[in-house]
């Protein structure tokens, strides 16, 4: 008899159950999710993703998908349901939306890295408050005062590298290089403390891209402690300059932290100290790998292409047989002039955007082109959907640095995204541009090289670059004293 209650009770509470599900959902908004698979349980379609990044066949994996479920599709990585929304209206939408519907989304090893404040974090008016203070600090009229300093930097190194070596591995050196740079004239960090700091910055790099894991000794945990190290040597140094900002021995366009330290809200109140320095970590890895990345692939694409190569080269000579006198310095006017060389990077970037996309979050439920995405999803957009569409670019798969001449046919907007688009807008493309073209014209004007693994190919982790490192022989070129 009790038994009997108990499978009656049951019935009655499956019954009443499935009745409020249903009345549930057909209330629910939510009714046309895109089509897609979420792969398997918890790891989704995470590995296929990251194998296929990994082979440089991202383009490949996305077009698959694209061409089963059209270009909105569901899919499950890093544990969360994710939409990729692939095409120009798609990047429409999801980068020019504001953060009421979309926000920034990012690994969790990033905001560990970051600390529990930064521009990440930030949102309405306080986020165009911060950007809009250091995009000051980046705009073409302050880089011009930057190149000489920029210049000087890339000469060291460069002649040092040619004194002591034969060979270089050209990752390594570049990702110094664009460190260096960050250190001395974004930040004005002495060359004892960047060279102290330098092991610190690696580990915390390392980690952002490492399994959430914080336990003693992995990659994580190392880079935290990286982090606590890196945070002690840069207080004292944020104290001396806000000390020296209030008594107006320095101004607040010295360098970034200055700049940093100078924001007022609207009611006139600093930002905590935490703030800025999430924002000082954020702005050295949102500027590091990117630039060392592109950099990396100009020097692989000039050892491979001979065309290419001459006339990159002969822009640069071109340049130096301009100069007036016996002046071995780069101006800005002479930047402006590389307009070949900088198509070549353009080109580049279109085929091999250093950041492949990026993930957002939904606030709310969400609609885009009639398709439900719930709250709390995942959103990602990839360039290459339109930098490899034959409709935007004629013959995508051709390398050709003339599409960004004179373009008769103007690109649309949100189809050439290697920099992003609308709120997230990377503020470091013109210093990323003058980085390049300084580190490119000295490279030629010193070296002539070869590089030593003709077969080295390109591998995503999560940037791209020549698997190998991309060792190279160097040597003084002819014309050098
Ligand atoms: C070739 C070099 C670079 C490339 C390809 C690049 C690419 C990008 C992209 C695609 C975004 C948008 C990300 C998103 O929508 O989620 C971005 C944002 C950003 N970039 Fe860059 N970047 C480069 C260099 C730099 C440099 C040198 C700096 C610093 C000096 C920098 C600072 C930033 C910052 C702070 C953001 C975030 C802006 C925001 O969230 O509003 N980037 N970058």
């Amino acid at each position: 008899m009790v038994v009997e209650i108990y499978f009656i009770v049951i019935c009655l509470l499956t019954l009443s159950l499935a009745f409020l599900l249903t009345k549930f959902l057909s209330k629910s908004k939510i009714k046309n999710v895109p089509k897609g698979s979420m792969g398997y349980p918890l790891i989704g379609e995470t590995y296929g993703f990251l194998k296929a990044l990994r082979q440089d066949k991202g383009s490949e994996w996305l077009e698959e998908r694209v061409a089963k479920y059209g270009p909105v599709f569901k899919t499950s990585i890093l544990g969360s349901p994710t939409v990729f929304i692939i095409g120009q209206q798609g990047n429409k939408f999801v980068l020019g939306s504001s953060h009421d519907v979309l926000s920034s989304k990012k690994p969790p090893t990033l905001q560990r890295i970051f600390g529990k404040q930064s521009l990440l974090e930030l949102t309405g008016s306080r986020f165009k408050l911060v950007k809009g203070e250091m995009l000051k600090f980046l705009k073409p009229e302050c880089l011009q005062n930057y190149v000489e300093k920029m210049d000087e930097l890339v000469k060291t190194v460069l002649l040092r590298e040619l004194k002591e070596n034969k060979t270089i591995e050209v990752v390594r050196l570049m990702k110094k290089l664009t460190y260096d740079m960050a250190c001395n004239i974004l930040f004005d960090i002495d060359e004892q403390t960047r060279e102290v700091l330098y092991e610190d910055f690696i580990l915390a790099f390392k980690a952002i891209h490492s399994l959430p894991i914080n336990f003693p000794g992995t990659s994580l945990w190392k880079g935290l402690k990286a982090r606590e190290r890196i945070v002690d040597k840069i207080l004292p140094i944020m104290n001396k300059r806000r000390e020296e900002l209030s008594k107006g021995v320095l101004s607040s366009t010295n360098d970034m932290i200055s700049c940093l330290l100078a924001i007022r809200d609207e009611n006139n109140q600093p930002l905590d100290e935490e703030m800025i320095v999430g924002t000082f970590i954020f702005i050295f890895v949102a500027g590091h790998d990117t630039s060392a990345t592109l950099m990396t692939l100009m020097i692989w694409k000039l050892s491979r292409d001979q065309e290419v190569y001459n006339n990159v080269l002969e822009e640069q000579m071109e340049i130096i047989k301009q100069r007036e006198g016996n002046e071995d310095r780069l101006t800005w006017g002479e930047i402006q002039n590389m307009k070949y060389t900088w198509r070549v990077a353009q080109e580049l970037m279109r085929m091999i955007p250093p950041l492949f996309g990026a993930f957002r979050k939904t606030i709310e439920d969400t609609n885009y082109e009639g398709y439900d995405i719930p709250k709390g999803w995942q959103v990602y957009w990839a360039s290459c959907g339109t930098h490899m569409n034959k409709d935007i670019f004629e013959n995508p798969e051709k390398f050709d640095p003339s599409r960004f001449e004179n373009r008769t046919k103007s690109i649309p907007p949100f189809s050439y995204i290697p920099f992003g688009a609308g709120l997230h807008y990377c503020i470091g493309n013109e210093f990323a541009r003058v980085q390049t073209l300084t580190t490119i014209h000295n490279f030629v004007k010193t070296y002539e090289w070869s590089q030593m693994n003709l077969e080295e190919t390109i591998t995503r982790r999560p940037m791209p670059y020549p698997s190998l490192g991309l060792p190279i022989k160097i040597k003084p070129r002819c014309n050098m004293s």
